[in-house]
């Protein structure tokens, strides 16, 4: 006997058959309540599908089918049906019949179905449950055939619906739903690596990717193609990689030879940067075009009004100066791009020829500077931590202007970014005056710290060398120079970069 409770979903799944069958109109046409209460048809009719038909007819027809699926509201949904017990009681003995071949499915997972969840044991101790709603909404099924974006009004699921089936075969955990079965619509399949990666709730911790072997690079790129066919993209088994904050010297630069270019030479070369926040390749190959390849390896890059992708820093005559950049002076250490809302992730700086006297780079830890400030002075490092600056760049035809904190930090006063540039600073005007009195107490401090021997790291950058800096981590700078030197580079939003490290199997990971 099927106590009322745990019927209930079962009830839902029948009386959405029964809405369906009662509303069903025989002519092929459905029709529901609409919201306005008029009537909106949609053709039901099933005709197999054409061979001829194309691609783009079979995901219109499958998105409608999958639309049609939700568009009743669900309060709206389902009349009595007589008999209703004894089908709720074969569905939940199918439920229950699955789940025993699901468990003794050979696979090192199984299931449980509760009230309002299915808990997925990993076989290694550990679980994860994963409510009837979640499941139903992140199911492939629902995802657009090609662009995999989801199809479905997420609150149009009725989160009482339990899966009429279940079963663990494989890598795979398959469901299927009355709904789905009704709308005609595929059955949820969810590869287990890709659901075990996006579990969620206690267990969470046990079922870390950390734990989840993680895929050498062709499995994983194999993977991200199984799982892109069948809906979610695989972020799959992914490393997370801690941030390490370095002082100047003591930071051994990691250096990798450019022409090495397979998934897995990359992926130590994003995985370095992503800890350090800045890495070093030789032997960069001639050529703009060749040097455009590389430089994708980190990410689209960024179009600005200094170039559509690749900029060229050398010194320009004085009266072409649009940047002190483009002369010979010492530049202190700085983020760039201060002055735009988002300041680009990367910055890429190849170098062309350097034959100068001088000219030396010279790359700071933002993170190490936010700890000794903090330790120095703790009141210098607070007022960097929640004062807004203005940042302004004119140009000819350009006037930006944007205004950010010198630390932005995390909820575990981690340094999320790093934003400053003494140079392109705006005039600190609006604001009281005791925060203008501050700024000029806590820069020396704060300026201090910036250019001490203690965090300074110079590297002689060299012919067909390049340093990749995070620009929101490393500040860069130069010491004056005499003689040829030139580079170019190019400027990468974050948000991609860390799509190429996801790529990889690479994650920065949040204290
Ligand atoms: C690198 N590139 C030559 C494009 C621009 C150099 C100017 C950078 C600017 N002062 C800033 O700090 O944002
Ligand atoms: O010339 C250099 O090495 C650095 C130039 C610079 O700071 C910049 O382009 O933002």
């Amino acid at each position: 006997m099927i106590s009322k409770q745990a019927s209930k979903p079962l009830i839902q799944v029948v009386r959405r058959l029964a809405f369906l069958h009662v509303t069903h109109n025989p002519s092929g046409w459905r029709s529901f309540p609409s919201t306005s209460g008029g009537l909106r048809h949609c053709s039901t009719q099933r005709r197999p599908l054409q061979r001829k038909q194309s691609r783009a007819t079979a995901s219109m027809l499958m998105m409608r089918r999958v639309l049609l699926r939700v568009a009743a509201p669900h309060h709206q949904r389902g009349l009595a049906e007589p008999g209703l017990r004894s089908l709720v009681t074969s569905a939940r003995a199918r439920v229950q019949a699955e789940q025993r071949q699901g468990s003794t499915g050979g696979g090192a997972a199984s299931v449980t179905v509760g009230d309002r969840e299915v808990r997925v044991d990993w076989g290694d101790g550990s679980s994860n449950a994963f409510s009837f709603i979640w499941l139903q909404d992140h199911s492939p099924a629902v995802l657009h055939p090609t662009s995999r974006q989801r199809m479905i009004d997420t609150v149009s699921i009725d989160p009482t619906e339990a899966p009429e089936a279940i079963s663990v075969k494989g890598n795979e955990l398959h469901l299927s739903w009355k709904s789905s079965r009704e709308a005609n619509t595929p059955p949820t399949i969810y590869n287990l690596d890709w659901l075990r990666a996006n579990a969620y709730g206690g267990d969470a911790s046990d079922s870390s990717t950390a734990s989840t072997p993680r895929a050498t690079g062709a499995a994983h790129q194999a993977s991200t193609a199984k799982t892109k066919a069948s809906g979610w993209s695989m972020l799959g088994p992914v490393s997370y990689v801690q941030p390490k904050t370095w002082y100047g010297p003591e930071l051994p630069l990691q250096s990798f030879d450019a022409r090495e270019d397979s998934h897995d030479a990359q992926r130590a070369v994003l995985e370095t940067l992503l800890r350090d926040g800045l890495v070093h390749l030789h032997h960069m190959p001639e050529g703009r075009d060749a040097l455009r390849a590389v430089f994708q390896r980190f990410g689209m890059l960024r179009r600005t009004f200094y170039a559509d992708d690749i900029w060229d820093l050398r010194v320009v005559a004085d009266a072409d100066v649009n940047d002190t950049a483009m002369t010979t002076i010492e530049l202190p250490p700085h983020t760039d791009c201060t002055y735009h809302a988002m300041p680009p992730g990367l910055q890429l700086f190849s170098c062309l020829q350097n034959r100068a006297t001088g000219g030396e780079s010279w790359f700071v830890d933002g993170r190490a500077i936010y700890d000794t400030l903090a330790r120095e002075s703790p009141e210098a490092a607070d007022f960097f931590a929640t004062t807004v600056l203005p940042f302004y760049c004119i140009e000819d035809g350009i006037y930006l202007c944007a205004e950010g904190k010198v630390f932005t930090l995390d909820a575990n006063k981690q340094l999320t970014q790093f934003r400053y540039n003494n140079s392109d600073r705006g005039p600190l005007a609006g604001m009281p005056a005791h925060v203008v009195d501050a700024f000029y107490t806590h820069l020396p401090v704060l300026t201090r710290v910036m250019l001490s021997d203690e965090l300074a790291l110079l590297k002689r950058v060299k012919d067909n060398e390049m340093v990749v800096v995070d620009n929101h981590r490393c500040l860069h700078a130069r010491k004056a120079f005499q003689g040829a030197r030139s580079f170019v580079g190019a400027y990468i939003d974050m948000d991609h970069f860390h799509s190429q490290c996801r790529l990889h199997g690479l994650e920065l990971a949040r204290a």
